[in-house]
């Protein structure tokens, strides 16, 4: 577990964090989200000390991180940045084993692990490998800037705009492996991000930064259901507020017995698709299939929009 307790920082008369407290518990995903200049990269640089606090600790397990030699500390967390900051004159394969070769791996297991990470984040190791990052696109220099923070197997992960580069639909498959990734390896990660949705997509906790201070932190659903200030509520979107809670919640939330018309919805769907499905088709009942391929049950409109308001 992550502990922030109490964390400032003053860049001047700037004050770019403010008596910031938060908990990351082992294994699960925070995505930090705010306006630009709401303190979130200072607030995660402060997390493996590229910057300094002014005032409040961090704790990694118990630990104060500044009883943690800064070497040790920074090998022990992944870190990603937006422009990936990988380094120009080696290739992408030597980039990717950089910690590992540090932490002295033999040279094949090396190898083994950048392979096996290319072809996790779709990167060709054959045809990718070899080149520099200049040779590269944006997408995929992002990616190898993911694989470089994942070599080591880290137990924590701080990522500030990884996808950032990303066309949309690489993006989704991005943050799909990045969750399937995370749950393999049991692995805390902080994400910061400008997107709501992608918070919500990602993030077991969401933490809303708002001028420095934390405005909440909560579970998807509680942000969505319960938004603690207006910049909050701006940020998940009047519009969008219906839609984004639909879309946390599995269409086994509102099940009910019985048959109904037309091609079953998944077993893996949310009630966003189901409620798209009948916008689309005109249906207000749909089956559902189980996920043995057998019918679940049907889903209702009145069930999903009951759903949707978080009613019992
Ligand atoms: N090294 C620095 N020197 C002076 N001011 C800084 C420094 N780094 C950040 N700031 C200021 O601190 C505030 C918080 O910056 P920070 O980069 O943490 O915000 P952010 O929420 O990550 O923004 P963005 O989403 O635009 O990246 C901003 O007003 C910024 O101008």
């Amino acid at each position: 577990m992550i502990e922030i307790d109490g964390l400032s920082k003053n860049f001047g008369a700037e004050r770019a964090v403010a008596d910031v407290s938060l908990r990351l518990e082992t294994g699960t995903i925070t995505a930090v989200v705010g306006t630009s200049g709401s303190g979130k990269s200072t607030l995660m640089r402060m997390i493996n000390r590229l910057i300094e606090p002014d005032a409040g600790t961090v704790r990694i397990d118990g630990v104060d991180t500044r009883e943690i030699p800064l070497t040790e500390l920074r090998r022990s967390i992944g870190y990603v940045i937006q422009d990936h900051g990988l380094f120009p004159h080696w290739s992408v394969a030597r980039n990717i084993g950089a910690v590992p070769a540090l932490l002295g791996w033999p040279r094949e297991e090396i190898a083994a692990r950048v392979e096996e990470l290319m072809r996790l984040l779709r990167l060709d190791p054959e045809r990718l490998g070899p080149r520099y990052p200049h040779e590269l696109s944006g997408g995929q220099a992002q990616r190898v800037g993911v694989a470089r923070a994942l070599a080591a197997r880290p137990r924590m992960m701080l990522m500030d705009e990884p996808f950032g580069a990303l066309d949309p639909v690489i993006r989704q498959e991005a943050r799909a492996e990045l969750v399937a990734i995370q749950r393999a390896l049991g692995a805390t990660i902080l994400i910061v991000t400008h997107d709501m949705a992608e918070a919500m997509a990602l993030g077991d906790q969401i933490a809303v930064m708002d001028g420095g201070r934390l405005a909440q932190a909560g579970t998807p659903a509680e942000i969505v259901l319960r938004p603690a200030t207006p910049l909050v509520r701006a940020l998940i979107g009047e519009s969008e507020r219906g839609f984004r809670h639909l879309a946390l919640l599995p269409v086994a939330a509102a099940l009910t017995p019985g048959a109904a018309e037309g091609e079953a919805l998944p077993a893996g769907a949310t009630l966003a698709d189901a409620l798209s499905r009948m916008i689309w088709t005109g249906a207000r009942r749909l089956p559902v299939a189980a996920a043995d391929g057998h019918g679940a049950g049907v889903v209702a409109l009145e069930d999903i929009l009951a759903a949707g308001r978080g009613a019992p």
